[in-house]
């Protein structure tokens, strides 16, 4: 995979406030503007790894569940208003054996999709404690393919999420709903976050999720 350098650069404004400038840096091989760190939380098998490759290879990882051990990523380019924004996305092991190496990641990413309803209160108060204060989080309620064994209503998660303050979708890594919906609405966020034009107007997560909701399939977006 090619690469091309971060380029957000803090220049101090003429009242001496400080904004962020994107500089397009020329490196050989460069595919991307802006990279943004994104973590996947959750208990284990609720479907992490899953979404990744989903979102990374257009595949569904059926057949016996292998665990995650520690951590792992992969990174994907996406096209936001023009820029190619770069998704280094870390897969944690949801296995309570594995939580001191996640932990010391958590202080670097920018964004958190936090899997499934349950325990999600005990995944919340680790971001809190570990991740940084304005961290984007957003709330997934996986395997939505398995109505039949549902066990945590739509409404529940709505509830729970409007609690909270934080955007929720139901996804499933099997057909690939809402995926890469998933995925683009958190890298519209850290993007907005980042590199805000003076007149343009507020990025709304939420908005944009319901807006672009019943548009997408598996692939569909980008
Ligand atoms: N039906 C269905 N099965 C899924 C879906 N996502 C994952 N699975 C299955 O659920 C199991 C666990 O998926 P993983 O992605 O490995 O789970 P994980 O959250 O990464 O688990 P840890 O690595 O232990 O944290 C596997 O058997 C998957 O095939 C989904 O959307 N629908």
């Amino acid at each position: 995979m090619s690469t091309r350098q971060t380029s957000l650069t803090e220049k101090q404004t003429k009242n001496g406030t400080s904004k962020y400038v994107l500089e397009r840096c020329a490196s050989i091989n460069e595919y991307y503007d802006i990279a943004f760190k994104v973590m996947l939380l959750g208990d284990s098998a609720v479907g992490k790894t899953c979404i990744l490759v989903r979102f990374k290879d257009g595949a569904f990882l059926g057949g016996n569940f292998i665990a995650t051990v520690g951590i792992d990523f992969r990174n994907k380019v996406v096209s936001v208003d023009n820029l190619k924004i770069k998704l280094q996305i870390w897969d944690t092991a949801g296995q309570e054996r594995f939580r001191s190496v996640t932990h010391a990641y958590y202080r670097d990413a920018q964004g958190n999709l936090c899997f499934f309803i349950l325990h999600f209160l005990a995944w919340l108060t680790e971001i809190h404690e570990y991740a940084q204060k304005n961290v984007v989080i957003m709330l997934l309620g996986n395997k939505s393919d398995m109505a039949a064994e549902r066990v945590v209503k739509t409404e529940e998660g709505e509830k729970l999420a409007k609690e909270y303050g934080v955007p929720f979708m139901e996804t499933s890594a099997k057909t690939g709903v809402n995926v890469e919906l998933a995925f683009l609405a958190i890298a519209k966020e850290l993007k907005h976050r980042a590199a805000q034009q003076p007149n343009e107007p507020k990025f709304q997560i939420h908005d944009y999720i319901e807006s672009q909701k019943h548009k997408s399939g598996c692939c569909g977006l980008m």
